[in-house]
Order: C-alpha cells, then structure tokens, then sequence
C-alpha cells in the first residue's frame, strides 16, 4: 500500500496530454492553450478617446475661456475623416480615434456648446483621456501562455489579440464502466428486489466533464466476468481514460482488475493507506489509462476529487496543482488524532470556520451532498483543538 503523496506523484507521471487541435474561440472556453496567444495587431490599434466630449490640442486652451469651432465627429467604428486645425475641435465618443492634430479629450460636462462652438469655461485637469495606440498590447506580444486554462478572462484576450482561433489541447475521452449485480437505472430501483439506484456514475461522469473530459460512454455491467471482459477491452481501446466503478475489493465479485485483465492491465498503484478510498487502484490497458474508484459513494467521491481531478488536468494540459489548491482554516470543533491512514473528512464551510459533517460513513450519499470541503489530515496526527489550522480542499 502506498501513501496518499506517494499515488499523487504516480498521477502526475502518467497525467499527459493526448495531442492537441484547432479550435475557434467560440469553442475554446473551458479548453487549454497547446500554443501561446500571440496578438496579430496592437491594441488599440490607434489613439483613441476614453470619454464622450471634445478632441482638440491643447495648445488651444492656453487662455481659458476658449471658443473652439466643431469640425466634424469620431465615433468609435467611424473616425472622423477630415482634418483639424488651430482654433477647431471634433465631437468625440468613447473609443472613436482620436483625429490628428488632437492630443487631448475634453468630457462634455466640462463643455458648453452654442452651434458649432464648443466654449470652454476653465483650464483642463492633467488627465489628457487620451488611450494611446498600443498601451494595452502590441502585436507580436505574447499575451497568454501555452498551458493557460481558457476561463472567461483569458477568452477576452485570446479574441482581442484578433486571431479567429486557437490550438488546444484534445480533450481526453473517457468511459465510465460502473460494476455491480445491485445497481439500477435511477427510478427503477424498486421494480427488482435487492436493487439499488446506480449514483457513482453521474457524479464521476459530472466530475469528468467539469475538469474538461469528454465522457465518450458509460456502461453498467453485471458481476460476470466474462461480460466485463469484453465491455473492459472496448472501452479501453476507444477511450484515453476508462473510468471503473465498484468491485475493487477483495469480495468474491469484485472483478474490477481482473476484468481488464486480457485487455493487458499493467498496474501502475493498487490501495492507497488513505480514508476513506483505500482500495483506489490505477493501471494502463493497452494506450489507455484505468482508474478504479471504490464502489461506496462517498469513498469514489472523495477519489475522484483527489485522483480524478489531477488526472484529467494533466490530460488536459494544466498544471497537476490547479486540481489540488489546500487551503489553511480553522476548524469549529476539535479533531481526534488520526489513525494510520491519512484521512480525507468531509466538511462544510460556514462563512469563518470549517466543520465537519455529521456523518462520515463512506457510503453516505446525503452527507456528500451536504460537504463542500475536504479535510485533510495527516496519519499518525495528533489531535487538534478548535480554531486549529488544517488542511482543506474545495470539494
Ligand atoms: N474484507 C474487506 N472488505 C472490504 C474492504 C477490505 O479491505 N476488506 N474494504 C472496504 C472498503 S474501504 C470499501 S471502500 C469497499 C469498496 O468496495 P468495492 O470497490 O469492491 O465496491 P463494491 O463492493 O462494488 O460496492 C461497495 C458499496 O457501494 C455500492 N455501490 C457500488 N457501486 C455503486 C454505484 N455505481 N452507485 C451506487 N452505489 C454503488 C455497493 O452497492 C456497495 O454497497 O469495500 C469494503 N470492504
Ligand atoms: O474506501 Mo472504503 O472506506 O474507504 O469504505
């Protein structure tokens, strides 16, 4: 059995990209750079005005009150086409070029207009509102990175730097095989005896996605091996990840691992001296990665969250610590000392403290669906009273 840290450092050496492709910016939210934004123009791309008012030069408010006659317009999308002269200005609005000649915006509330006279009362402040061509960006400038997660920000730049798409890493097709005699579809569960609604999958598939997966399939399989057989070397053979719920015990039908036996398992980790979730195991069939997740609903959760996450952003081409951020925070009550594998609590944050919740059993459903953190604690750790600092994980 190795440690948690031990079975993280596995993940981040198997945890690759799988290529990359072209995509345009409207489909790039969510995907991750595989080549840097370079911006094809500057931004802006000339001297624009940053308030609605009057373009002019400043040499023509020298002596103060001035009457300066309006020339023309700028709007942004329709600059003014003329030209400019001493003793003249040009109505301007925000973003619209700044015409040559100008070198200063006046705001239109500091402006009183008779016709085509634009007359100002008093002297200007410094602040010229001038944005001048390429004080936000040059073209040539690398404004993202390769490896940069596309959130809404980052979009904003990619389509400002004028490129109509972007190289991103393929997102990683995964197939999600979920074990077990016992599990129904959800609303069938009463019509056979002994049935239960099949969780685990909806919650991994979600999971899957939310770290940028692409969830191919979804199989449920009944506890006979050679079924499993077949339905483990298709999925393996189709996906870049397969992902297997249950069996991963050593119950007499936990056939987890031997079913991708043929398909030519090799096992990279299998149990991890962890709390809940020890039977969490990780192998390659073939070109595609496995990872087992216990079969209890809270123990797959808790691993999903601490394998699964740092799996596919390695997959997708982020960094392995944006899917493990620990925070410090205080608990609300003390914490018994911890046995000798390291433990994962599930708790709530409560505004200022981090309490845990009430039950945490690893077969909770309702429980999860309440924890919006994990807790981290340390084998062998001492108990901590409340208020004392631990390690904790958005959940
Ligand atoms: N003798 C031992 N027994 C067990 C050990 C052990 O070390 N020695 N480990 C325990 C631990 S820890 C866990 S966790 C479970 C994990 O077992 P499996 O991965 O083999 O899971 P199953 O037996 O298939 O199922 C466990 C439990 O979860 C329910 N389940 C399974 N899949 C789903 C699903 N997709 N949706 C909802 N619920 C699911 C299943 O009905 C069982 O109740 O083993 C302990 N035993
Ligand atoms: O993973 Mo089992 O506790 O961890 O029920």
């Amino acid at each position: 059995m190795i440690s948690f840290d031990e079975a993280v450092a596995e993940i981040g050496r198997v945890a690759k990209p799988r290529g990359f492709e072209s995509v345009s910016i409207e489909e790039a939210a969510g995907r991750v750079l595989a080549s840097p934004v370079v911006a094809a123009i500057d931004s802006p791309r000339t001297d624009v005005s940053a308030m609605d008012g009057y373009a002019l030069a400043d040499a023509d408010l020298r002596a103060v009150p001035a009457r300066l006659t309006i020339v023309g317009e700028s709007f942004a999308g329709a600059g003014f086409g003329g030209s400019m002269g001493a003793g003249e200005c040009v109505r301007i609005f925000t973003g619209a070029p700044v015409p040559a000649g100008a070198d200063r915006v006046v705001m239109q509330e500091n402006v009183r207009r008779e016709g085509d006279i634009a007359i100002f009362e008093s002297a200007p402040g410094n602040a010229r509102h001038v944005r001048v061509a390429g004080n936000d960006f040059r073209s040539g400038d690398q404004l993202l990175d390769c490896g940069r997660f596309l959130d809404p920000r980052g979009i904003v730049a990619a389509a400002a730097a004028d490129i109509a798409g972007v190289q991103v890493y393929r997102r990683p097709r995964v197939h999600i095989l979920s074990t077990g005699d016992e599990l129904a579809e959800p609303g069938s569960a009463t019509s056979r005896a002994d049935a239960i609604p099949e969780s685990v999958s909806f919650g991994v598939a979600a999971m899957a996605n939310q770290w940028g997966a692409d969830v191919t399939g979804r199989s449920r399989l009944r506890d006979e091996l050679a079924g499993m057989r077949s339905a483990a070397a298709s999925a393996a053979k189709e996906a870049d990840l397969v992902i297997v719920t249950g069996g991963a015990s050593v119950g007499e039908k936990d056939f987890a691992k031997a079913m991708f036996e043929p398909a030519g398992l090799e096992l990279v980790f299998s149990k991890v001296a962890m709390k809940p979730g020890k039977p969490v195991w990780l192998g390659r069939a073939g070109e595609a990665l496995v990872l087992g997740l216990p079969g209890n609903p809270t123990s797959a959760m808790v691993t999903a969250r601490l394998f699964l996450a740092p799996l596919l952003a390695g997959m997708t081409g982020r960094r392995m610590e944006d899917a493990l951020g620990w925070r410090n925070a205080p608990l609300e009550a003390p914490l018994a000392e911890c046995g000798s594998r390291e433990t994962f609590h599930r708790a709530c944050w409560s505004g200022e403290r981090v309490q845990l919740v009430g039950n945490q059993d690893s077969s909770a459903q309702n429980a999860l669906a309440q924890a919006d953190l994990l807790v981290r604690q340390r084998p062998n750790s001492p108990r901590l009273e409340a208020g004392g600092l631990v390690q904790t994980l958005a959940f």
